[in-house]
Parts: C-alpha cells; structure tokens; sequence
C-alpha cells in the first residue's frame, strides 16, 4: 500500500511529496518514470480532477496512486484562477505567465487575499469504489514583487504575513508544516491509519 505511483507531471509537487512522504517508510514514483502520459483534467472541481488524476495513473501501472489537485483562489477575482490555476495564461502551461497575469488583473486591487487549495485523492486500483480523500487550505495576499527562489508555481508572490516573507522565501520543512499540501497529506495519512491500511 505504501510504493504508490505520483499522478503528477509537476516536478516541485513530486520534491515536496518525496519530503513528506519518504520518512514515513513510503515509496513514491512520479507517474512520469513509468511512461504514464499525463491525464486530462476536464472538471469544475480540483476534487473530480485528482480523483481523474489518480485513476488515469493507477490504470495505466496496476499501482496505488495519489494525485493532487491544486490551486490558487483570489478573493478579489471571485476565487479565480482556482481549477484554471496551471493554465491561467494559457497553454504551455507557464509559471511567469501565470504570475504576470495574476498580478496584471490585480492591479490598483486594494484587496490582496487569497488561499492555496489542494484536493488529494488515492485509490487503492483504477476502479476502487472507495478512495481516500483529503484537502487543505494556506491563505496568504498576493504581493506584485516577486521574492524568493524556492517552492514553485505562484509561491514568490503568495506573502505569508505570520513569516513576513513569501512562501519562496521559507524553508522547505516551514512550508511543508503551513501549506495546503502539508496539511492535505497529514490528513490523508491519518485517515490511513485509522482505516488500517
Ligand atoms: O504549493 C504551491 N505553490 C505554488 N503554486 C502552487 C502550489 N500548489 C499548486 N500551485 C499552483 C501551480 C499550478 O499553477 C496549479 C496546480 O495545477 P495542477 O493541475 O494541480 O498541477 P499541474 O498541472 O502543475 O501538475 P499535475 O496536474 O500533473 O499534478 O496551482
Ligand atoms: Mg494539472
């Protein structure tokens, strides 16, 4: 149950699985070493695309899989990009695109808040009637200045005021403890082991 395939193409989200994952005795694949293309992600809900995710995955290996869905919701721009997050600025999917648009529609917005949103989802097989969900929240304001070279995706723009510093800037081991992701997966594992398996 614990050697998993990663049903993710996302090169930081499988370093910050790794980190969260290994210690606990896991073995985690990114989807991407066993040849699996990557899925579409056709729905209105992160939920419905990482339960999409991981059963795309676990069809093609015969593995467990664990996909992540993820986001960023702006309060200003009524929780956009959201679902849209990966493809803001259009295919390719770019990070600078997507933060240069990000902060071009918030110019002269006054109001910066917004949160990071992860859905996980693992099953067990491609068709498990029961798979394990778990999600998590990380608010924070979007600040125009990107600072900071670590994380990915929109982290040097997501200011964390408890820190005083973007989610670039921390740690990974302090972004692992606040994050959507950190927390989702916590929570996933928890429900593991109360389900015994
Ligand atoms: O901790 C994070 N720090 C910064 N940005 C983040 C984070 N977590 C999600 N994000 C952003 C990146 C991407 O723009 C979107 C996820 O989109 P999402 O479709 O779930 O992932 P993806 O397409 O990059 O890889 P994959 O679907 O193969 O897992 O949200
Ligand atoms: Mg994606």
């Amino acid at each position: 149950m614990h050697k998993i395939v990663l049903a993710s193409n996302n090169a930081g989200k499988v370093k910050e699985f790794n980190r969260l994952l290994e210690p606990l005795g896991w073995i985690v694949i990114p989807q991407g070493e066993l040849g699996v293309s990557e899925a579409e992600e056709p729905h209105g809900t992160f939920i419905e695309n990482a339960l999409a995710k991981a059963r795309h995955a676990a069809l093609a290996t015969g593995l467990p899989a664990l996909a992540d869905d993820s986001g960023i919701c702006v309060h200003a721009l009524g929780g956009k990009p959201g679902v849209l997050s990966a493809r803001f600025a259009g295919e390719p999917k770019s990070d600078a695109g997507n933060n240069q648009k990000l902060i071009a529609e918030l110019a002269g917005q006054p109001d910066r808040r917004a949160y990071y949103y992860a859905a996980l989802v693992l099953v067990r097989h491609a068709d498990d009637p029961q798979p394990l969900i778990a999600d998590g929240i990380c608010a924070g304001e979007i600040v125009d200045e990107p600072r900071g070279d670590g994380g990915f995706g929109y982290d040097p723009h997501f200011w964390l005021p408890a820190f005083g510093k973007t989610v670039a800037e921390i740690s990974t081991e302090d972004k692992s403890a606040i994050s959507h992701r950190g927390k989702a997966i916590r929570a996933l594992v928890a429900k593991l082991q109360e389900a015994g398996l």
